[in-house]
């Protein structure tokens, strides 16, 4: 039978591509994002019908509590299930330390962190009212395993996401729902990037795309991460294959951490 997986921020980036490639393993696919990302994931909901499968758009804001789970609701019952939940709606801002405002840690942890609270609260409550051994995957970054300079808002955001995620996952294990999280290097093609440079050029003085290529200098691999790299860690854990795999952050990152 098809299973059902929805995907917050999924209307471009890492989100749009982790739809395809569950479309591919066999998912109907719910698209959420913000409304004013419509337009947007009409493409992804052409690329997943393209592969075979079933995608309706869903509207929300992660930061609104109950708009998440009557989100969950409209997918359940619209694609006839669900299955899988994936935590990848996430926003960068950089700032230097002594500027950070009150205004931007809440913007940050409202999306960041709250909005994969509520993803995983309302995820959770579903796959029991269904009976059905769920998997939730939530977007930290390596960023958050360890901290950047002029990052620590970003870094903090996603070193949360890490700890939420344990703390789901032992909750969570006695109803066989599994929670883990993928932890990104630097996905050179999703526009996060451009605005992170553009940033720090600003802070640091450095020319525009200087520090994006001073980061990609140093990643063994040699190449900055694609989002098929993160679609294919995410499709894993929504397998039979990582049954077991419970609490745990993947980085994909090309070695850029050790
Ligand atoms: N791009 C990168 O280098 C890295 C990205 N990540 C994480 O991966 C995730 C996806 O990143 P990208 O695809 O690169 O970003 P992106 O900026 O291309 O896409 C983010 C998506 O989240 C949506 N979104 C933002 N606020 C929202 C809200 N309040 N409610 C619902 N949706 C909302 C946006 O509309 C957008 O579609 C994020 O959590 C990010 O922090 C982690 C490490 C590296
Ligand atoms: C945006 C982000 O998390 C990284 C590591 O590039």
């Amino acid at each position: 039978m098809t299973k059902v997986a929805m995907v917050t921020g999924a209307a471009q980036g890492i989100g749009a591509e982790v739809s395809l490639h569950l479309a591919k393993a066999g998912f109907d696919i719910a698209v959420a994002d913000l409304p004013a990302q419509e337009e947007k994931a009409k493409s992804v909901i052409s690329d997943v019908e393209g592969a075979g499968q079933k995608a309706i758009f869903v509207p929300v804001d992660v930061t609104d509590q109950a708009a998440v789970s009557k989100a969950v609701d409209q997918a359940a019952s619209q694609l006839n299930g669900f299955d899988v939940m994936v935590n990848n709606a996430g926003v960068a801002k950089v700032d230097k330390f002594e500027d950070i405002k009150p205004e931007d840690l809440e913007f940050s942890y409202k999306i960041n962190v709250f909005g994969v609270i509520y993803g995983i609260q309302a995820a959770a409550k579903k796959f029991k009212e269904l009976n059905v051994p769920g998997r939730i995957i939530n977007a930290s970054s390596i960023a958050g395993m360890h901290a950047f300079p002029v990052w620590a808002t970003y870094s903090s955001t996603k070193a949360a996401v890490i700890s939420i995620t344990q703390a789901a996952a032992l909750e969570f294990a006695p109803a066989h729902i599994n929670v883990n999280a993928y932890a990104p290097g630097v996905v050179g093609t999703t526009g996060m990037w451009d605005e992170i440079d553009a940033k720090m050029s600003e802070i640091n003085g450095k020319p525009l795309g200087q520090n994006k290529k001073d980061y990609v200098g140093t990643i063994p691999l040699g190449r900055t991460v694609e989002p098929n790299d993160i679609a294919n860690m995410v499709t894993f854990l929504a397998s039979p294959e990582a049954e077991f795999i419970t609490g745990q952050t993947y980085a994909v990152d090309g070695g850029g951490l050790l």
